[in-house]
């Protein structure tokens, strides 16, 4: 499986993004700068984590216009699978490829810490090595979080098997009291229509090794390789 992991000033998780493609594919990605305006043909774009731009404006707002996110945008719309985690998820708003937006945490603090995770669809390339009803453990580190979107597109998600993580408890109840960001309906992660860009806050790239504290993660990135191979 070929992948590409686009790169902006103040992005910091590219190697543990790329360490986690390379240990399930045997592939080292490219890497591929925002200044460029194409990407190359490849099996899955991940926009990682981190701070691009600085998170001047809003999270993502800036990288969401690189002139790299033409490419990005017009081959997520022809159907190359697009992965943003984290600060790549905020990208993805900014560009409009996933509806909603991430806004400042409920409680106003950055937040780093493990959390744990409901699986809510196995039904897409991204989740298919992966169970409903799962439970991962798996870290969060951002400020800016809290899904939100207005209760017609909410509906509109959960109707059509578009969110893919919810927070939850150790026991993998979605009740709140795993939300560390105010998330609406304890949204983690989510699918575009046609399921071939997921969005998601919690940073599976670091749950992949054992000295990362888990190894939770790993099924996400050997379910994808699977699927795309
Ligand atoms: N780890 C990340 O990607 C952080 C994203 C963004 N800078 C935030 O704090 O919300």
């Amino acid at each position: 499986m070929k992948s590409a992991i686009i790169l902006f000033p103040g992005t910091n998780r590219e190697q543990d993004m790329r360490a986690a493609l390379r240990q399930s594919s045997g592939v080292d990605p490219y890497l591929i700068f925002h200044r460029e305006t194409e990407v190359p043909e490849v099996d899955l774009i991940v926009i990682p984590g981190g701070f691009a731009h600085g998170d001047y404006l809003r999270c993502g707002a800036m990288a969401a216009r690189s002139p790299v996110m033409r490419d990005v945008v017009a081959k997520a719309k022809r159907g190359v699978p697009v992965l943003g985690v984290c600060n790549g998820f905020q990208v993805l708003t900014e560009t409009g490829l996933l509806p909603g937006a991430l806004m400042r945490n409920a409680d106003l603090k950055f937040v780093c810490r493990n959390v744990d995770l409901r699986v809510e669809s196995s039904q897409s390339l991204f989740t298919s090595g992966l169970s409903e009803g799962q439970v991962m453990n798996v870290p969060v580190a951002h400020h800016d979080g809290n899904y939100f979107a207005d209760e017609a597109t909410l509906d509109r998600l959960e109707g059509e098997g578009r969110v893919a993580f919810r927070y939850c408890a150790p026991d993998g109840a979605v009740d709140g009291r795993g939300n560390p960001n105010g998330s609406a309906r304890n949204i983690a992660g989510i699918f575009n229509e046609t399921k071939n860009v997921l969005g998601m806050m919690p940073h599976p790239e670091d749950s992949v090794e054992p000295i990362q504290g888990g190894t939770d993660g790993r099924g996400l990135f050997d379910g994808i390789v699977r699927a795309l191979s």
